[in-house]
């Protein structure tokens, strides 16, 4: 991120934890309008816990966070929602056709007492189109495959008009054709709209394709944090995952494979 960029978020020294023990330890990080950061580590590290750090879900032993320079758990829930989305765990909505489901991404927007308006609409229909998941709106939670559920949530966070999406593990139900128009549709809006993404990612070639940065954790602290290129090194996968990669290049694109 540039020195003159004001941070959306900042995340200063912290530390959180379960129990008696501290999952995340003394990490600090800022994220400007715009960026897309992929958050790469080992299964258990604290990718999930970090983003409910960030949404004030689980409160931190040590450290801040902010948004726009105000402390993240300052906020009201409706003025959260209006800056930040979340495509998460699975939801128990089971009952709500997909096209409820996308709407309640309008509700922080929407005054209290008052009726959704045309635009309301129109931005539910769009994201549900962007999705591929327009002809399902009528299909209640139940009735869709994970992966279309998974569609679903990605459009309820857009229809949110976030300023930052947060995605844990958004396409880990879908297809390889699939994953990459989603992903690729993700960085698309956000760079059209400013938004920031902080994605977690366990298949690192879709973070090299995306990301215009990268954060790696590793037991729990900060490995590195820079741009794809810097940070995913074959040293530097064999420090997290403890074991070999090959870094294969094909013109423009580059891929990550175990050895
Ligand atoms: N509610 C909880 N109570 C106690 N421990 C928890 C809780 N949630 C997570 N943990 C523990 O915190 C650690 C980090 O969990 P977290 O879900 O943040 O990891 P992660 O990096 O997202 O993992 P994964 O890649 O497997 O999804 C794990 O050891 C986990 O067992």
């Amino acid at each position: 991120m540039s020195q003159e960029q004001e941070p959306l978020l900042t995340i200063e020294s912290l530390t959180a934890g379960y129990q008696d023990e501290d999952v995340l330890q003394d990490i600090s990080f800022r994220v400007a309008a715009g960026e897309f950061i992929s958050i790469v580590a080992p299964n258990g590290t604290g990718k999930s816990t970090l983003l409910k750090c960030i949404t004030s879900v689980l409160p931190l032993r040590h450290g801040k966070v902010f948004l726009h320079g105000r402390p993240a758990n300052s906020y009201g829930p409706r003025d959260f929602a209006r800056q930040v989305a979340v495509v998460g765990e699975e939801e128990n909505a089971f009952a709500f056709s997909a096209e409820q489901l996308v709407f309640m991404g309008r509700f922080p927007h929407i005054p209290r007492f008052a009726q959704p308006s045309a635009i309301d609409r129109a931005l539910v229909q769009e994201a549900m189109d962007n999705v591929g998941m327009w002809h399902k709106r009528r299909a209640k939670l139940h009735e869709l495959s994970q992966g279309e559920r998974q569609k679903v949530m990605i459009a309820r966070a857009l229809t949110q008009s976030p300023q930052l999406l947060l995605l844990d593990e958004p396409t880990s139900h879908l297809d390889i054709a699939n994953q990459y128009a989603v992903l690729g549709l993700v960085k698309k809006l956000a760079a059209e709209r400013n938004i920031a993404v902080i994605a977690v990612l366990h298949d690192i070639n879709l973070a090299l394709r995306f990301s215009s940065r990268l954060i790696l954790l590793k037991q729990g602290r900060l490995l590195a944090d820079g741009s794809p290129g810097e940070v995913l090194t074959p040293d530097m996968l064999e420090t997290l995952y403890g074991m070999k990669f090959a870094l294969l290049r094909d013109g423009d694109i580059c891929c990550v494979q175990p050895r």
